[in-house]
């Protein structure tokens, strides 16, 4: 399985094309839907969610809500192209300069000025915005949906939330209370900071409130588990085959996340091996399991079959309301940045996204090494391959 993305944050139309999900799979627009409106609906953003009402069109691969083994196209249309059909217009030979929004003076942190240099759009670094903007990951989340709906056929399933925005910070340890994801799912989806706890979520909102007053932005972390996964997945033998790494440049390559770590990540640098090794037993029904999962479900770049546990952190939105100093491209002045608008924080959001590229990581290693032509026969091999791990 792979994908593509194609479109820009004011153009006409956002696109993604899969390729490598196997016939026979069910799939609805609607499921997809769900998984934008989740992306949409996260405390902290701008206006630009109230405009959008993301949903999905299947343009190709999938008939009567089966796919086909065929590339899908999946098209989400922009609705704020509407007010920006001028000063994007892709067939229109030029546009007078007053309606473009020229874009000069680079805001720190965005993609702007280092993206004209490179790209040579010394014109306007519009040209770079609209397509470093996080509007793409809308498409990143549409394939994750697609990739979820793959993962439940074999049951796995993944779940992100927040673990902090600036200082309110949820308490981890509530997390031995789930059963499984679904009833933590129940609790996070409830809150519209997707935090843990309801003492958190209060915590979190105050914190963007005053962020949003403040005219400032602010960052956090989010965290993804995944449950159910085969052993074995992914590969020591070459650096490029490792899981585990796939999975730490996909998050990293999320706009605006600065770091990843699995399981206990950087706070077992300061512990002790018998602290952290995740001991081994067997058990007749089950065959051979661990007691913690501290490594994150990761041994060798290979699954363990325990959950997996992976770690982003999201840095604070570029863009501010009372903006830091820049130089202008054209004049070479000093200036303050260029203010577009922008949300206060990214990380209710950023969540969504994360589970996503997980779960297209997660598929991809799953269609590379079970059969990737028919849906079912993938289920039965996946189904051997286990019985075989369990009585190993
Ligand atoms: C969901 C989401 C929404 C974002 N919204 C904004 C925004 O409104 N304004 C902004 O300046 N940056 C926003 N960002 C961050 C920029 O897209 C990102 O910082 C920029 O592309 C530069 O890439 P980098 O931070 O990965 O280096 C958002 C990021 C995400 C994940
Ligand atoms: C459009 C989305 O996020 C955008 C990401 C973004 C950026 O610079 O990354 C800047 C903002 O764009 P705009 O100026 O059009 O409001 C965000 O709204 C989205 O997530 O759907």
């Amino acid at each position: 399985m792979r994908y593509t993305t194609a479109g820009e944050s004011h153009g006409p139309e956002e696109i993604a094309i899969i390729e490598g999900i196997p016939a026979g799979l069910h799939i609805t627009q609607e499921d997809i839907n769900e998984e934008l409106a989740r992306r949409q609906h996260g405390y902290g953003r701008g206006e630009r969610q109230q405009i959008e009402t993301d949903t999905v069109t299947f343009l190709t691969g999938v008939r009567h809500q089966t796919t086909l083994g065929s590339p899908i196209t999946l098209n989400v249309h922009n609705d704020d192209h509407n007010s920006w059909s001028k000063i994007m217009a892709p067939n229109d030979p030029a546009t007078p300069e007053n309606t473009l929004r020229k874009v000069l003076r680079p805001r720190p942190g965005h993609a702007d000025l280092v993206g004209g240099m490179k790209y040579r759009h010394h014109d306007d670094l519009r040209n770079v915005l609209e397509r470093s903007s996080a509007r793409e990951t809308t498409m990143r989340v549409a394939v994750g949906a697609v990739a979820k709906k793959l993962l439940r056929e074999i049951n796995v399933d993944v779940h992100g939330f927040v673990v902090n925005v600036g200082p309110a910070k949820s308490d981890l340890n509530v997390l031995t209370q789930y059963k499984n994801l679904q009833e933590l799912r129940a609790v996070t989806e409830s809150f519209a900071t997707r935090a843990l706890t309801a003492e958190a979520d209060e915590a979190i909102r105050q914190v963007i409130d005053k962020t949003k007053r403040d005219a400032n932005t602010v960052g956090g972390q989010v965290q993804v588990i995944a449950t159910g996964m085969p052993v074995g997945l992914g590969s020591y033998v070459s650096a490029d085959e490792k899981l585990d790494g796939k999975i730490a440049r996909a998050i990293v390559g999320i706009n605006a996340f600065k770091g990843v770590q699995f399981g206990g990540g950087f706070d077992n640098s300061e512990k002790y091996g018998d602290q952290i090794m995740d001991e081994i037993f067997w058990d007749s029904e089950k065959g051979f399991y661990r007691g913690t999962d501290n490594l994150g479900g990761f041994e060798g770049g290979m699954t363990t079959g325990e959950a997996i546990t992976v770690r982003g952190v999201v840095k604070p939105i570029p863009t501010l309301y009372r903006p830091m100093k820049s130089v202008d491209i054209d004049t070479h002045q000093e200036h303050k940045a260029s203010i577009e608008r922008s949300d206060t924080t990214a990380v209710t959001a950023a969540a969504v996204i994360a589970e996503s590229m997980v779960a297209i990581e997660l598929a991809i290693a799953i269609l590379d090494k079970f059969d990737a032509d028919n849906i079912e026969r993938m289920k039965e091999q996946v189904a051997a391959y286990r019985e075989e791990i369990r009585t190993f």
